[in-house]
């Protein structure tokens, strides 16, 4: 997963004066755990998020679980990764076909505005994300400080999943949308969690599509219309933007943790 990340890369201005106190894992950690304490209860169906952040909420679960602190719960990864966590830690697992109303979705992200609009999808997980947390009645997100922005945008690229054919015309598509803003396309190469690919090789997402990822010099101006733009594209199957989804943001910060409700 890490090595999938490598792609797009993330500035860790804040991140790195807090990890002089707590490591970045010590960060996701408590957020993750928190999540779990604050919001998962017996009896519910849980989306299980992907990345280094959602994997402590996984674990949470697990633990609880195990220790019969909650019981009955019924859970929906959102990647091939998350679903070998859950079925390593015992977590019971369903999919949409027989649960398509969630009580809750926990997950990470790699920005966050202060409309807790969400870009997502650094580790290619961001089509089975989004269909599962637009299920949840609530959508916590789990982040440490690096990942709160004033715009979405330059501090990390924008991910959108299309599938393989004629991709370098569907990266010209996207390329010339208005609210694109001039950003530039990449497409994704190295490793994935999913097919242990090393080096130039296409990066290939648990759908077996690829990844594009955009690059932005100024902030999105309008993240709503981008989103709409970009979901009429011809063969994209679906893109990082997370508007008007999230319910709170547990962030971990150099104070503590700090909870921001939509
Ligand atoms: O595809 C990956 C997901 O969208 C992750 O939630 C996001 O990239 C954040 O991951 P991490 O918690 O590892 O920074």
């Amino acid at each position: 997963f890490h090595t999938l990340r490598s792609a797009p890369q993330r500035a860790f201005g804040t991140s790195l004066k807090m990890a002089t106190k707590l490591t970045q894992d010590e960060l996701k950690k408590m957020v993750g755990y928190k999540a779990v304490d604050d919001h998962v209860k017996s009896g519910m169906v849980v989306g299980l998020g992907t990345g280094s952040t959602a994997y402590f909420a996984v674990e949470r679960v697990g633990q609880k679980l195990a220790s019969g602190e909650l019981t009955d719960i019924v859970a929906i990864p959102t990647s091939i990764r998350t679903k070998e966590q859950a079925e390593s830690l015992n977590i019971p697992l369903v999919t949409l076909d027989t649960h398509s109303r969630l009580d809750v979705a926990i997950d990470g992200a790699d920005l966050v505005d202060p409309a807790l609009n969400l870009v997502k999808g650094g580790g290619g997980a961001l089509f089975r994300e989004k269909i599962v947390e637009a299920s949840a009645d609530k959508f916590i997100v789990i982040v440490d400080q690096s990942k709160i922005v004033d715009a979405l945008g330059p501090a990390f690229p924008l991910p959108i999943e299309c599938l393989p054919f004629c991709i370098e015309h569907t990266m010209r598509n996207l390329e010339a949308l208005p609210a694109m803003q001039g950003a530039k396309a990449v497409l994704r190469r190295g490793s994935s969690a999913n097919n242990q690919v090393d080096g130039e090789e296409i990066a290939i997402s648990d759908n077996q599509c690829y990844l594009v990822d955009m690059h932005f010099d100024e902030p999105i101006k309008d993240p709503v219309a981008l989103a709409d733009q970009i979901n009429k594209v011809v063969g994209t199957v679906e893109h990082g933007l997370f508007v008007g989804m999230t319910t709170s943001v547990i962030i971990a910060g150099e104070d503590g943790i700090t909870v921001k409700d939509a």
